[in-house]
C-alpha cells in the first residue's frame, strides 16, 4: 500500500456509495435514544459503545439469516415520522462527513408501518430527513446528493406495491427499487411482476443476488428479472475458473456480466460477516477488479459492520495494495452505475470526482 493512503486521506476523496441500508446505518447513540423515546425495551444494552460492539459481533455469524436478525432492533426504533426524519438526516450528515458526494440509500417502507404510518408517510418522512441532512451538511461546507432506493422484502408479497411507489416518487428523490432479505429459498423470480412493471415504466432496479446463494440467483436476477445492477454478486466467481498458469476462464454468465458491464455492488466487510468471503484478503473483489468487471465498493450496513466507505477502501488498500488510481476507478465505476440521469453523472465525474482525486494525487507526489 502506498503509505499516503491513510484513512484520513481516503476520507478526503470524493466518493460514491450505491449500496447502503438506512436501517443498517444508525448511530449507536441514536438507537439508544430512539428506543428510550419509543419505550422499546429489547435492546441488548443501553450503552452506545457496547451496543455498537454488540451489532458488530452479532452480525459476524457467518450466516446471512443471523446477520439479518439484528435489524429487528433498528427497524424496531424506526416506526415514527420523527424517528425516520432523524435517522435519514443523520445518515446524510454521516456520509457527507465521510467524503461521500453521491449516495443511494435503501430501506424497505413496508417494515416501518407498525405504529400506524402509511407507506406514503414513511417515504415522505425519509425524504424530508435526507433533505434536512443535506442542508446541514451544506452548512458545514459539504455537498452531498442522496437518492433513495425502495426495497421490497423478498420473503413478503408487497413487491409490486413497492415498485409502484418507486415509480410514483421517482421525481421526488426515489432513484430506484431493490429486493433484499434472506436469499436462499426466495428466488427473485417470485417478484417478476414487480420487475416487469418497472421495466415497462423505464424505471431502474438492483437486486441483492449472489450473496448467500450462488449462480442461479444471479442468473435469474439478470436474465429473468432484468436487473440493472447486482447487490453483492460475489458468487459470480463460481463461474470463473482460474488455471494454474494464472489465466482466468469465464463461463457464459460471468462473461455476460463482464461484457455487459453489469455493476457489482460489493460490500467487503459485510461479506466476511455473513460468510460470503473468508476474509478481506480472500474477497473475490481482488480477482474481479483484476479482470476489469464493473466493480464498485460499498458499506452495506455501517452499524452492523462498524464501518464507513473510507474504512472499506482502507481495508482494500491494505489487502490488495490499491493506490489512488484504483480508488478513482472504483469511484468512477460507481458514478457511471448510479440511477441518476446521464448528464448529472457526468457532471459529478468531471466536476467533483476527477478534480478531487487529481488534488490528492498531486499532494502525494
Ligand atoms: O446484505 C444484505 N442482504 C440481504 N438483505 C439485507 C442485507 N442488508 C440488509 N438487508 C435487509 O434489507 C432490509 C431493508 O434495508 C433490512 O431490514 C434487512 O433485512
Ligand atoms: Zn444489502
Amino acid at each position: 500500500m502506498s503509505h499516503d493512503l491513510t484513512l484520513d486521506r481516503i476520507r478526503q476523496a470524493p466518493k460514491v456509495l450505491l449500496h447502503d441500508h438506512l436501517d443498517g446505518g444508525l448511530r449507536p447513540a441514536t438507537v439508544v435514544e430512539l428506543a428510550d423515546a419509543a419505550g422499546y425495551s429489547q435492546l441488548p444494552t443501553e450503552d452506545p459503545a457496547e451496543l455498537g460492539a454488540w451489532f458488530r459481533e452479532a452480525s459476524h455469524s457467518g450466516a446471512l439469516e443471523r446477520y439479518l436478525e439484528t435489524f429487528r432492533h433498528t427497524v424496531g426504533v424506526m416506526q415514527t415520522r420523527d424517528a425516520l426524519v432523524r435517522v435519514a438526516a443523520e445518515c446524510a450528515e454521516d456520509l457527507a462527513a465521510d467524503g461521500v458526494v453521491y449516495a443511494e440509500v435503501r430501506y424497505a417502507p413496508e417494515q416501518h408501518l407498525e405504529a400506524g404510518l402509511t407507506l406514503d408517510q414513511v417515504i415522505e418522512a425519509v425524504q424530508e430527513g435526507f433533505e434536512l441532512g443535506r442542508r446541514r451538511a451544506a452548512e458545514q461546507g459539504r455537498t452531498i446528493t442522496v437518492g433513495t432506493l425502495l426495497t421490497a422484502m423478498r420473503h413478503a408479497a408487497r413487491s409490486r406495491e413497492i415498485a409502484e411507489l418507486a415509480v410514483r416518487y421517482r421525481d421526488s428523490g426515489v432513484a430506484g427499487f431493490d429486493i433484499a432479505g434472506a436469499e436462499a429459498g426466495h428466488p427473485p423470480t417470485r417478484h417478476l411482476d414487480a420487475f416487469e412493471y418497472l421495466r415497462r415504466e423505464n424505471a431502474h432496479f438492483t437486486i441483492h443476488a449472489g450473496e448467500a446463494f450462488g449462480l442461479p440467483s444471479i442468473w435469474e436476477a439478470l436474465q429473468w428479472c432484468g436487473a440493472d445492477r447486482l447487490g453483492h454478486g460475489v458468487r459470480i466467481v463460481d463461474d470463473i475458473e482460474q488455471g494454474a498458469d494464472g489465466d482466468a476462464r469465464l463461463g457464459r454468465l460471468a462473461g455476460y456480466v463482464r461484457d455487459k458491464r453489469v455493476p457489482l455492488e460489493m460490500c467487503p466487510t459485510s461479506n466476511v460477516q455473513t460468510g460470503a468471503a473468508a476474509s478481506i484478503a480472500d474477497h473475490p473483489i481482488g480477482l474481479l477488479r483484476r479482470l476489469n468487471f464493473r466493480v464498485t465498493v460499498n458499506t452495506d450496513n455501517r452499524l452492523q459492520s462498524g464501518t464507513t466507505l473510507s474504512a472499506e477502501f482502507a481495508e482494500l488498500c491494505a489487502a490488495f495494495g490499491y493506490d489512488w488510481d484504483d480508488l478513482q476507478w472504483f469511484t468512477v465505476n460507481a458514478m457511471k452505475s448510479a440511477f441518476l440521469p446521464f448528464d448529472e453523472r457526468l457532471a459529478l465525474i468531471n466536476g467533483r470526482i476527477k478534480p478531487g482525486f487529481a488534488q490528492l494525487k498531486w499532494a502525494s507526489r
